[in-house]
């Protein structure tokens, strides 16, 4: 699919909140799940509702592995986003539909609005005193941006990781885990929280490393099992969608890796949307890919979206080509 590229001059104008009214266009979500995609050889290298704080968290069994039950996971539609700093737009009616259970990876050049985009997903781009932005977000249809939603509500269901793994350093590990319960003031029993600590674990696959000193400082820990534990804390929440922001820039091969599969282990129970310079890391674990670009001054605008695979392997626009072929960027 390849969307229109809009000229700045006939661009959005600022809203602190997002426009209402008459919505434009979303492309239509992917219909199935795409084979993960496979890249050509000479590619670049490279989180408060009583009805969701009572949610029960089924027990895991082995590491990764779940008893089947409904998905959590939601779908996340972004319409017309337009987004400022002061004067400076950075992003021109950008929409996009992230599908229910998928990985969504936003690839494109340093600058191009991606980090932008993302954090508008969970109303963080509003926390910089400067910012503006025009557009709506849906999370199952639901407005993020609607008044009579709390943002904590919107930052709850929409979990973000970040490029940094930032957990409490001198806070210990299962305590990390659920720090977020505390924030948002969810009470629950001494077993209930185990649970939970070890479910979340299980899930970002970090359980079996650090089962037997749960009571020890986060801070402790590898820069990719801190990384682990970042989602750990994201998932205790439960999340319905988990943004994730280069989330292994800072980490070595083999911590990526392991994130990488994590990623996809996720999407049983939460929609992903992930930013990435690396192409090899958006093929491997993403559905779709959605390319970001600013050109000569001009605000973001998504070039082209789509499969993954077909993204790297027969993009429509020449500009993706050079893009994913590491001809620019
Ligand atoms: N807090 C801020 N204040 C002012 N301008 C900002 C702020 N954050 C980002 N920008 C500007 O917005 C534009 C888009 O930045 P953004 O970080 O969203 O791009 P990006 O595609 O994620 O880049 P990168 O890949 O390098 O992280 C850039 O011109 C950047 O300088």
């Amino acid at each position: 699919m390849t969307s229109s590229t809009l000229s700045a001059t006939d661009s959005a104008q600022p809203q602190h909140a997002p426009a209402r009214g008459a919505r434009p266009h979303v492309p239509s979500p992917v219909e199935s799940a795409p084979q993960r995609a496979t890249l050509p050889q000479n590619a670049a290298q490279d989180s408060s509702s009583t009805a969701q704080e009572e949610a029960v968290f089924p027990r895991v069994t082995p590491e990764g592995s779940r008893p089947a039950k409904e998905s959590n996971a939601g779908e996340l539609g972004a319409e017309s986003i337009s987004a400022w700093f002061g004067t400076h737009q950075v992003l021109d009616r950008v929409s996009l539909s992230m599908p229910k259970g998928k990985v969504t990876a936003l690839i494109g050049p340093s600058g191009c609005g991606k980090s932008t985009f993302l954090r508008i997903l969970n109303r963080m781009h509003e926390l910089v005193p400067s910012a503006a932005l025009a557009g709506a977000v849906l999370l199952d249809g639901q407005d993020i941006y609607d008044p009579a939603l709390r943002v904590t509500q919107a930052r709850r269901d929409i979990g973000m990781v970040f490029q940094k793994p930032n957990p409490f350093p001198a806070m210990s590990i299962q305590d990390n885990v659920i720090a977020g319960l505390a924030l948002t003031g969810t009470k629950r029993s001494k077993d209930e929280k185990e649970e939970l600590v070890e479910t979340s674990l299980r899930r970002a696959g970090l359980w079996n490393e650090v089962k037997d000193r749960l009571r020890q400082p986060g801070g402790g820990l590898s820069g990719g099992q801190q990384q682990r534990l970042c989602i750990a804390r994201s998932l205790a929440i439960r999340p319905r969608v988990l943004l994730m922001d280069e989330p292994c820039s800072a980490l070595d091969p083999t911590s990526t890796r392991r994130i990488e599969e994590t990623i996809t282990e996720l999407t049983e129970d939460v929609t992903v949307v992930i930013v990435t310079h690396n192409m090899q890391q958006a093929a491997r674990v993403s559905d779709q890919c959605a390319f970001f670009l600013a050109e000569a001054g001009t605000p973001g605008v998504i070039v082209e979206w789509g499969d993954t695979d077909a993204m790297f392997n027969s993009p429509q626009d020449s500009r993706t080509n050079d893009y994913v072929n590491g001809r620019f960027g």
